[in-house]
């Protein structure tokens, strides 16, 4: 059963930070709050505000993560904007443990470090309809500075580039219309094939 087969794989989204992806797995984990489950990943920067340690991420000095480095405790990291963030090969097999399909927000140079290793999950790629619109919900987020904004639609850039490349990605998903973009993205999380959508061309 095709179907099993794929829920049974780690679901992997990437996508530019201020896409959404957040905005759409929360929709999901609501929705769902047995199937699935976050792979928190754990990283040095600073909890936003409301951010929770263990929730959205562990919360961890420079020094623990570079010690977990050094013990071969993650699946993948990078550093990106100053600080380290990595999936710990630990939390994935927590999540599998209860049973659940194992959801994982990764950005591009830990898509291709996980291409690497025998996890198998399935690849989704979320896209911003233009760049313009990137800007727009990074800016209205109201997160980050104007120099964190450029520096993310400069990452964001490369990790289109990327996605551009055949075979990183089985779907692409462009968050125009939020709700649509979940419906598609729940069918996906519950292992149904889904027709995704072409990659903008995002040249404004
Ligand atoms: N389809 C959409 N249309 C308009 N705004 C959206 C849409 N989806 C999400 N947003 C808004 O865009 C902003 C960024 O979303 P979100 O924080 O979920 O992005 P993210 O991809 O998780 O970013 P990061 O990787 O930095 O955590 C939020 O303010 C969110 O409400």
């Amino acid at each position: 059963m095709a179907a099993l087969a794929d829920f049974l794989r780690p679901l992997v989204l990437s996508g530019p930070s201020g896409v959404g992806k957040s905005t759409l797995l929360q929709r999901l984990f609501a929705e769902f709050p047995d199937k699935f489950g976050f792979s928190v990943s754990h990283t040095t920067r600073s909890p936003r505000p409301g951010e929770i340690d263990g929730k959205q991420y562990h919360f961890v000095t420079r020094e623990r993560f570079l010690e977990l480095l050094k013990e071969d405790a993650f699946i993948e990291h990078a550093e990106f904007s100053g600080n380290f963030y990595g999936t710990s090969f630990e939390t994935v097999r927590a999540v599998e443990q209860q049973g659940r399909r194992c959801i994982l927000d990764i950005e591009a140079q830990g898509v291709r470090q996980i291409k690497a290793t025998d996890l198998n999950p399935v690849f989704c790629f979320i896209a911003p309809p233009s760049l313009t619109a990137l800007r727009q919900r990074l800016q209205n987020r109201g997160t980050e500075t104007e120099a964190s904004v450029q520096k993310r639609l400069s990452m964001a850039l490369k990790e289109i580039e990327y996605a551009k490349e055949p075979k990183v990605h089985e779907v692409v998903i462009v968050n125009d219309d939020v709700e649509r973009a979940y419906q598609t993205l729940k069918k996906l999380a519950l292992g149904e094939k889904v027709v995704g959508d072409p990659l903008p061309p995002l040249d404004d």
